[in-house]
């Protein structure tokens, strides 16, 4: 196949991200950019150097010479705009957190594989070298069994009422935007957990500004979990197990080294990269469009249908429903 041509669906923060790794990506090339403003499209196309610039996503959508689509909105609008895309013939790579709960998760699942199309939940960080790395670790159980497991994941969002971190409508709230990395790393170990408890702080827009999520899992494992928009925490995780500990050092999620603890001793691992991490996702991506797969098996749409599940569950625990969330009819 030749070059994988992407389209970017969006012109915010991330989709400049993604649009500044991928015009020096071997094998991509960065082919268009939709917004809902023509003149927010030119400005973001002549900053990446992207040929064709549309004025809403349905044209970009409909580009007929695009092979993938990132989808780049607020968590709100995952759902109306992967479909969208998989609906016009093109594989998707989609932002975390996937969508607003997991009914719209497995809609999004079911259209993909019924369109035959690529599609994956942009968890990056999954694909960094550390973690890579960390996968082969515990396969070869260097620390033991794993019993217990660590992760904060915080800011604080010094940011108005509308803004999408904390705007119900936009599908605010610290769970969606960073408890999902500490769940979804907490999944890739151990899979889905039996039982969920938490506590939380509910703010004035009504969204969880933080939380603390506890984990249960069979034969006693737990996790304890951080997520935060109102507090600035460590960004660290920790693995424990019966023969040692793994720490991975504050900012987890895009670490380039990991800290093995055994016998009274640390040894520090080096797994460097260079440029945002965000790569790796979308080599993953390339490569599975090549092959001719569906999903992921690093990142695979059952995991990501199961981590919302669980963040679903937490906010049923809280009370806190979306405007705008897909409900069984
Ligand atoms: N992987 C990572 O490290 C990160 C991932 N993210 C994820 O990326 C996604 C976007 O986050 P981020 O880039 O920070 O968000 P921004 O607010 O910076 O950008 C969101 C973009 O979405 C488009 N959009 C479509 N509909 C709306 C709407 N109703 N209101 C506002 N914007 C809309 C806009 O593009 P336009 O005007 O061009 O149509 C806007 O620029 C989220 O899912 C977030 O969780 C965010 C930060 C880091
Ligand atoms: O995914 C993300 C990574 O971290 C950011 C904070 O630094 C989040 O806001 C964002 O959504």
């Amino acid at each position: 196949m030749d070059k994988i041509r992407w389209g970017i669906l969006s012109t915010g923060r991330i989709a400049g991200r993604l649009a500044d790794t991928l015009r020096g990506l071997e094998g991509a090339e960065l082919w268009a950019v939709g917004s809902r403003s023509l003149e927010a499209a030119h400005v973001f196309g002549e900053q990446y150097g992207i040929p064709r610039r549309y004025g809403s996503y349905a044209e970009l959508a409909a580009d007929p010479e695009l092979d993938v689509i990132y989808v780049a909105s607020p968590h709100s609008h995952h759902y109306a705009h992967t479909l969208l895309c998989l609906e016009h013939g093109k594989h998707v790579l989609c932002e975390k957190a996937f969508a607003h709960n997991a009914l719209e998760a497995r809609r999004m699942a079911l259209k993909a594989r019924q369109k035959g199309l690529f599609l994956m939940e942009a968890m990056w960080t999954r694909f960094l070298p550390h973690m890579v790395k960390l996968r082969e670790l515990l396969a070869r159980g260097v620390i033991g069994e794993v019993r217990m497991i660590q992760v904060s994941m915080g800011f604080r969002a010094q940011v108005g009422p509308e803004h999408r971190l904390v705007n119900p409508e936009l599908a605010g709230g610290a769970l969606l935007d960073v408890g999902v990395y500490p769940l979804s790393f907490t999944s890739m170990v151990w899979g889905k957990p039996e039982r969920l408890d938490s506590q939380v702080y509910l703010g004035p827009t009504g969204v969880d500004e933080q939380a603390v999520l506890l984990l249960g899992y069979r034969d006693g494992r737990m996790a304890t979990l951080i997520s935060s928009l109102h507090t600035p925490t460590t960004v660290a995780a920790y693995l424990y197990g019966t023969e040692g500990y793994v720490e991975i050092p504050s900012p987890w999620y895009r670490a380039k080294s990991l800290v093995l603890h055994r016998n009274g001793h640390a040894e520090t691992l080096e797994c460097p990269y260079e440029g945002h991490g965000d790569q790796f996702q979308a080599l993953e991506a390339m490569n599975c469009i090549r092959a001719g797969k569906l999903e992921s098996e690093v990142m695979p749409l059952s995991e990501t249908i199961a981590v919302m599940e669980v963040m679903d569950a937490f906010r049923a625990q809280w009370g806190l429903r979306y405007p705008g969330e897909l409900v069984e009819a």
